[in-house]
C-alpha cells in the first residue's frame, strides 16, 4: 500500500539475473505488490530509495520491511521461521531467518549469535549456505541467507519416498563426496557443525544469482556440479570451536555416542557420525530412533537394513563413517578424496583415456599398413598398383598427425574419420 501512495516502485529488477529467474520472481510479486507505475518499474531504481527512505519514516517500516518483500514461509524450525523475500535494492531472492522469541537476555539469544559468529568467520564456499547480513529487530535475531532454490534434503528425501523412488549408489556417492567437501572446510576453519542432518543439507538446483562469484574454484573440489544439484550444508546454530567447544547438543537421532557421554575430544568425528547416518537416510533407511535399544545398536555398528543394497565398498564407507569407534572414522579431508567417492569421476576420465589410445593404436596401424604398401612399392616399381590402392600422397582420408587429441575433440575426429570404430 506504501507504494501505491508513493509512486515508486517498491522492489528492483536486477538486470543481471538470468531471465528465467527474473520471470520467475517476477510473477511471483507482480500481483500483490507491484507498484501502479509501472512504466518506471525497474528503470529508476535510484527512486526506490526515496520509497525506502519516505516509507521508513512514515509508516515506522523495520529494515525487514523496507528493505525486502516477503513472498512466502519456506520453513519453521526449533529457532523461528524461514521466509523467502526478495531484496527490494537488488532484486535477487533470499532466505531470511526470524528468531521465534523475543532474544534479549534468553539462552537463545546465544544461539542465534552463534549461527552468525559461524557465518561470519566461514565466509564463501561453495557447499556451505551463503551468509549476507544479519541484525536484530524488535528483540528477534534476523539473519539474511543465500535461497537454495531446491529445499533441503530432508524434503529430497520425503519426496522420492512418495514417488516411491530411491537414490542412485552414484547420487549418493556424489551427496556424500559434496558434504564432505563442505564439512572439510568447517572443520579446516577449526569449528564443528554439530547438527548435521537432512533438514540441515540445502539444495540448489541451479547456480543462485543471489550468489554471483561463487564457484567450483578450488581445483581439488571441482566436478561436484556434474551431477546437476549442488548441496550446501546450512542452519549453523549448532557450531562451535573444536578447541574449545561449548557444545549445545543438536538432534538426538544423530548424536554420536561419544558426544552424549560428554568426550568432546574429536568433535569433527561426531559430525562425520553424523553425516553416515543423513547417508542412510538418503539411501532409504527408515526414521531413525530418538532413543532406546535401537539408538544404542546404530551405535554399535549395526546398520539398518536398506531398501536396495549398496555396493559393499560404498556400504562399507558408511559403516565406517558411524564405526563406534571414532578414531575409525574418516576425516572429512580424507573422504574428499576416497576411492570409493571418486571413482565415478575416476572412471569417466580413465574411459577417455582408454578413447584416445584406441584412436592412436588405430592410426598407428594404418600408418604401418601404408608404409608397408609404399615399401613394396619402392622394391617393385613396375608392378602396377593393385586398382583401389592411391599412391600414399593422395591419401587423404588419413587423419591428420599432430592434431591435438584430448578432451572432446577425440569425440568429433573419431566420429568423423572412424566411424563405427568400437572403442
Ligand atoms: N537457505 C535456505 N534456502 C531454502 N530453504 C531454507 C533455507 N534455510 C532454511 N530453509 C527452510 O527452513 C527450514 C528451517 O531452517 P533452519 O534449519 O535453518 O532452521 P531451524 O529453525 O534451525 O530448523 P530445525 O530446527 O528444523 O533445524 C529448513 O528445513 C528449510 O526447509
Ligand atoms: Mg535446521
Amino acid at each position: 500500500a506504501a507504494a501505491n501512495h508513493i509512486h515508486a516502485p517498491s522492489v528492483n529488477v536486477n538486470p543481471f539475473t538470468p531471465d528465467t529467474v527474473r520471470r520467475n520472481s517476477e510473477q511471483q510479486w507482480s500481483n500483490s505488490c507491484r507498484s501502479d507505475d509501472d512504466d518506471d518499474y525497474g528503470r529508476r531504481p535510484s527512486r526506490l530509495f526515496i520509497w525506502q527512505r519516505r516509507a521508513v519514516q512514515a509508516f515506522m517500516l523495520s529494515r525487514y520491511e523496507s528493505e525486502f518483500l516477503e513472498l512466502e514461509c519456506i520453513g519453521v524450525g526449533e529457532f523461528g521461521a524461514v521466509y523467502k523475500c526478495v531484496k527490494r535494492l537488488d532484486g535477487c531472492l533470499y532466505a531470511i531467518k526470524r528468531s521465534r522469541r523475543p532474544l534479549a537476555g534468553s539462552a537463545n539469544e546465544q544461539l542465534a549469535l552463534k549461527e552468525v559468529y559461524a557465518h561470519a568467520v566461514l565466509g564463501h564456499h561453495p557447499h556451505v549456505v551463503r551468509y549476507y547480513s544479519a541484525w536484530a529487530e524488535d528483540d528477534h535475531m534476523i539473519i539474511q541467507n543465500e535461497y537454495c532454490d531446491g529445499g533441503s534434503l530432508s524434503d529430497a528425501i520425503i519426496k522420492k519416498e512418495v514417488q516411491g523412488e530411491l537414490f542412485s549408489e552414484a547420487e549418493l556417492k556424489d551427496l556424500l563426496l559434496q558434504v564432505s567437501m563442505g564439512l572439510k572446510y568447517i572443520h579446516s576453519s577449526g569449528l564443528v557443525h554439530l547438527d548435521i542432518k537432512p533438514s540441515n543439507i540445502f539444495i540448489c538446483q541451479r547456480p543462485s544469482t543471489s550468489a554471483a562469484g561463487e564457484g567450483e574454484s578450488e581445483e581439488e573440489d571441482d566436478g561436484s556440479t556434474s551431477a546437476g544439484v549442488i548441496y550446501k550444508i546450512g542452519d549453523l546454530g549448532h557450531v562451535t570451536s573444536t578447541n574449545s567447544p561449548q557444545v549445545e547438543e543438536g538432534d538426538s537421532r544423530f548424536l554420536a555416542s561419544e558426544v552424549l557421554h560428554e568426550d568432546y575430544s574429536n568433535l569433527p568425528k561426531a559430525d562425520i557420525f553424523a553425516l553416515g547416518l543423513t547417508m542412510l537416510l538418503a539411501a532409504g533407511a527408515p526414521p531413525l530412533p530418538q532413543n532406546g535399544d535401537e539408538w544404542h545398536s546404530l551405535r554399535e555398528g549395526q546398520l539398518p537394513k536398506l531398501p536396495k543394497e549398496l555396493s559393499s565398498p560404498f556400504r562399507g564407507l558408511i559403516q565406517l563413517l558411524l564405526d563406534p569407534d571414532l578414531m575409525k572414522r574418516p576425516s572429512a579431508r580424507e573422504l574428499c578424496k576416497h576411492t570409493v567417492l571418486r571413482e565415478e569421476r575416476t572412471g569417466r576420465v580413465a574411459a577417455q583415456l582408454r578413447r584416445e589410445l584406441n584412436v592412436e593404436k588405430f592410426r598407428t596401424a594404418m600408418l604401418e599398413k601404408e608404409l608397408q604398401e609404399a615399401r613394396q612399392a619402392a622394391l617393385s616399381p613396375k608392378q602396377s598398383l593393385p586398382p583401389g590402392l592411391k599412391p600414399p600422397a593422395q591419401m587423404g582420408s588419413l587423419p591428420r598427425t599432430g592434431r591435438r587429441l584430448v578432451g572432446r575433440n577425440t569425440a568429433r575426429s573419431m566420429s568423423l574419420g572412424f566411424p563405427g570404430y568400437v572403442v
